[in-house]
C-alpha cells in the first residue's frame, strides 16, 4: 500500500466516497433514464481503459532496472485476457478489440460461455434483445481477436509454462460489481488458474502486470468478502464509475493493488455508503499559557488478575502510555495492584490505584475527564459487578467514555440479561461522548452473531451495534470501519442518516496482541484533551491516528520529514509496545 508522507498526513483533501454494487447500478440507471445507452458506455468503459492500460504498462517498462530508465524492446507487447459472461466480460472484449487495434497481440480466454457467436455479427447489433456482451463479445470476434474457452483448453492445469499462455499484460474481466456469492467451481478454477499463469509469467522475469476491470474477480464489491481467499490478484484496478466500498475493507486491501478511477457518468446524488479517510485532522499548538489540567486526566480502569488465571497488567500498560502518548495532562490506572511496580517502572509519570478499591476508583472517576474501561478488566462475575458499579459512577459524573475488550464483553451479557445499565447507557450517549471499540469478534457477541456472519457484512454490523446500544463505534480490522454518533442533534441530523467511515492506513504489523487497548488509549487521551475542537479529538481521529502511527513503524517513507527519527521497525514483529513512540511522533506530524 502507498503510505503518505509526513507532508500528506494532513487532511486537506475530501474523502473519497464508496458505494455498494446496488448503488452504481442504479447509478447507471439513472444515467440510462436520461436516454444515455448502455453499450455506448461500455465502449467509453472499454476505450478509456485501454488508453489506461497501455499508459501503465509503457509507464512500468520505463522503471523497470531499479528505477534506470530502459527502453522497452521493439515486439508489440502481448496481452492474455480473461472474460466472463457479464458485463464485465463485454468490457474486456472491447479491451481486446481496442488493444488490437493498437497493434498489440491479443488472446482472450473466456470463462462460462457456451457459445461464441461468429456469424452474423452485426446483424441485429441495434437489437435491445442482444445484450452488451454479446455485443462486445461479436466486435471482438469480427476483429478477429483470437480466443480460447478456459473450459475447452485444459491448458492452464497442464501448460502453465506453454511460452503461449505467458503473456506482458494479464486483464481480469471475468466478474465485475455482479459478482455476490461463492464461486462455482469452473470460475473458481479459472481465477486459480489465472493466479497460477501470471506467477510464472513473474519467474520468467516478464514482469507481468495485472489489471483488474472494476474490481478484481472473486472480491465482493460491496463487502470485501473474498471466498475460500481466491481472488484474482491485481496490481493496478480500473475502478469504474464510481469507488466500490469492498475495494478498501476486508480481502479488498490484499487483492485491489493500487485503485485508479474511471467515473465515466457525472455527478450522482446517491449517498455514498462509506467515506475513506486516508488523512488526520491537523492539530493547533498547545497555549504558552496553559498547565497539566488544561489537558485532561484519564483514568484507566482495567489490567486485572481473576485468581488462579493469567493476568492482563500489559493491557493497561499499553493503553495508558498510548493516552500520555496523544498529550493527555494526567493519568491514573485503576488496576490489580500486581501490576502497579510494573506500570510504574515503564510508565512513572502514571498515578495507580487498586481496581477493586470501589470507593477510591469512584471518586477518581469524579476527577476525572475521560474513563476508559475494560482492557484486561477480567470477564468474571466479581469483574462484571465493578463494571457495572463503574459505568453508573461514570455516567451519573456525566464523563465521556471508551469501552473496549472486556468491557464490551459485559455490555453484551448485561444486553442479555436485559439490566438497565445497557438502556442508561443509550441514553447517556445520546448527550455525552461514549466511544465502543470492538472487533469483529467483540462485535458478534454484542449483536448474538457469529463472527463469520459480522465479517460477511461488516457494515450491517457496525450500523446495528449503533442502533442496539447508541454511541460511536469503531469495528476493528483492516480498514476500519467508523460511525459517531451525532450529540444532541438537530431534527434535520437525527433525520439524516450518518456517515460510515472507513480507515485507508493501518497495516497487517498492526495485527498483534495489545494493538486493540492502544487504541482505546489514544481515543481516551484525544477526548481528554478539551483544548481540542471536536473532529480533532473524534473517535475518527483516534483510528487514524493510531493506523499512522503504525504505518510510521513499517514504512520508511512515513516519516522523511525528521531525518533523526528513527522509528522504523517493519511489518513483521511490530509490537504494540512500540506504538507509543510512533503516537507521539505522528502528534508531532500533524500539529499545524
Ligand atoms: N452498461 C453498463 O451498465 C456498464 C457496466 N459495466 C461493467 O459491467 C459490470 C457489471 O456487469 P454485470 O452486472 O453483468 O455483472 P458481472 O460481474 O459481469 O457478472 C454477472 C454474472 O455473474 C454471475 N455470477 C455472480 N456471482 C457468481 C458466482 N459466484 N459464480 C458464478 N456466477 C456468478 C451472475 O449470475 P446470476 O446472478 O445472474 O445468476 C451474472 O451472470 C461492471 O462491473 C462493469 O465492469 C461497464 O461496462 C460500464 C457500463
Ligand atoms: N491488517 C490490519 N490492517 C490495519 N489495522 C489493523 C490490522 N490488523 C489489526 N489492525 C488494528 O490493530 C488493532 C487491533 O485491535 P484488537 O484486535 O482489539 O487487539 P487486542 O485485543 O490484542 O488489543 C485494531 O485497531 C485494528 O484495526
Amino acid at each position: 500500500m502507498h503510505i503518505p508522507p509526513s507532508s500528506r498526513l494532513l487532511q486537506n483533501t475530501k474523502p473519497v466516497a464508496l458505494y455498494s454494487s446496488q448503488q452504481v447500478y442504479a447509478m447507471e440507471q439513472e444515467w440510462f433514464a436520461q436516454g444515455y445507452d448502455s453499450f455506448a458506455l461500455m465502449q467509453q468503459a472499454a476505450w478509456q481503459m485501454t488508453q489506461h492500460i497501455i499508459n501503465i504498462y509503457y509507464q512500468k517498462q520505463s522503471c523497470i532496472a531499479n528505477g534506470v530508465a530502459c527502453r522497452h524492446d521493439d515486439r508489440q507487447p502481448r496481452v492474455s485476457i480473461w472474460v466472463g459472461s457479464g458485463n464485465n466480460g463485454g468490457d474486456g472484449w472491447l479491451i481486446a478489440h481496442y488493444l488490437q487495434q493498437a497493434g498489440w497481440q491479443v488472446q482472450v480466454i473466456t470463462v462460462g460461455i457456451e457459445n461464441i457467436e461468429n456469424s452474423n455479427a452485426f446483424a441485429d447489433m441495434d437489437s435491445a434483445v442482444v445484450s452488451d456482451a454479446i455485443k462486445a463479445q461479436r466486435m471482438a470476434v469480427a476483429a478477429y481477436c483470437s480466443y480460447q474457452r478456459f473450459e475447452d483448453s485444459e491448458f492452464v492445469l497442464h501448460n502453465q509454462e506453454n511460452r503461449l499462455m505467458q503473456a506482458d499484460v494479464y486483464v481480469d474481466a471475468l466478474f465485475g460489481i455482479g459478482l455476490d456469492r461463492a464461486l462455482t467451481s469452473i470460475y473458481k478454477q479459472a481465477i486459480q488458474s489465472f493466479n497460477q499463469v501470471v506467477k510464472s509469467s513473474h519467474t520468467l522475469s516478464k514482469h507481468a502486470l495485472v489489471i483488474a476491470v472494476d474490481i478484481p474477480s472473486g472480491l465482493v464489491a460491496s463487502t470485501g468478502q473474498v471466498f475460500e481467499q481466491v481472488a484474482i490478484q491485481a496490481d493496478v484496478t480500473l475502478c469504474l464509475i464510481a469507488r466500490k466500498f469492498g475495494l478498501h475493507t476486508k480481502d479488498g486491501m490484499d487483492y485491489a493493488g493500487e485503485v485508479l478511477d474511471i467515473p465515466l457518468i457525472p455527478y450522482t446524488k446517491i449517498k455514498p455508503v462509506a467515506l475513506l479517510l486516508n488523512r488526520a485532522h491537523g492539530l493547533s499548538v498547545r497555549r504558552q499559557n496553559s498547565y497539566k489540567g488544561s489537558y485532561g486526566h484519564v483514568l484507566i480502569i482495567g489490567g486485572n488478575r481473576i485468581d488462579g488465571s493469567q493476568g492482563m497488567g500489559g493491557a493497561a500498560i499499553l493503553a495508558s502510555a498510548s493516552a500520555m502518548a496523544t498529550g493527555a495532562g494526567k493519568m491514573t490506572v485503576a488496576c490489580h495492584q500486581a501490576f502497579h511496580g510494573a506500570l510504574l517502572t515503564s510508565l512513572p509519570d502514571a498515578m495507580t490505584i487498586d481496581l477493586h478499591d470501589q470507593k477510591g476508583v469512584k471518586h477518581l472517576i469524579k476527577e476525572a475527564s475521560v474513563i476508559a474501561i475494560g482492557m484486561g478488566f477480567g470477564r468474571d462475575e466479581t469483574a462484571k459487578v465493578l463494571f457495572i458499579d463503574y459505568m453508573q459512577a461514570a455516567m451519573t459524573e456525566g464523563k465521556s467514555i471508551v469501552i473496549d475488550a472486556d468491557g464490551l464483553y459485559h455490555l453484551a451479557s448485561l444486553q442479555i440479561d436485559k439490566h438497565s445499565v445497557v438502556g442508561q447507557l443509550r441514553e447517556y450517549s445520546t448527550k455525552h461522548k461514549v466511544c465502543l471499540t470492538p472487533h469483529s469478534g467483540e462485535a458478534a457477541r454484542l449483536l448474538d452473531k457469529s463472527v463469520a456472519e459480522v465479517e460477511m457484512d461488516r457494515l450491517a454490523a457496525i450500523k446495528q451495534c449503533a442502533d442496539i446500544y447508541g454511541g460511536s463505534w469503531v469495528l476493528k480490522g483492516a480498514g476500519s470501519l467508523i460511525l459517531e454518533q451525532v450529540l444532541e442533534p438537530t431534527l434535520e441530523q437525527e433525520l439524516e442518516e450518518r456517515h460510515v467511515y472507513v480507515c485507508g492506513v493501518g497495516n497487517a504489523g498492526m495485527a498483534t496482541a495489545g494493538m486493540g487497548d492502544v487504541l482505546s488509549g489514544v481515543t481516551a487521551g484525544l477526548l481528554a484533551q478539551q483544548d481540542l475542537a471536536d473532529d480533532q479529538r473524534s473517535l475518527r481521529q483516534a483510528v487514524l491516528i493510531h493506523g499512522l502511527a503504525g504505518d510510521v513503524l513499517v514504512h520508511q517513507q512515513s516519516c522523511p520529514s525528521n531525518k533523526n527519527v528513527s522509528l522504523f521497525i517493519g511489518e513483521r514483529g511490530l509490537q504494540a509496545q512500540d506504538m507509543p513512540a510512533a503516537i507521539r511522533h505522528v502528534m508531532h506530524l500533524i500539529t499545524i
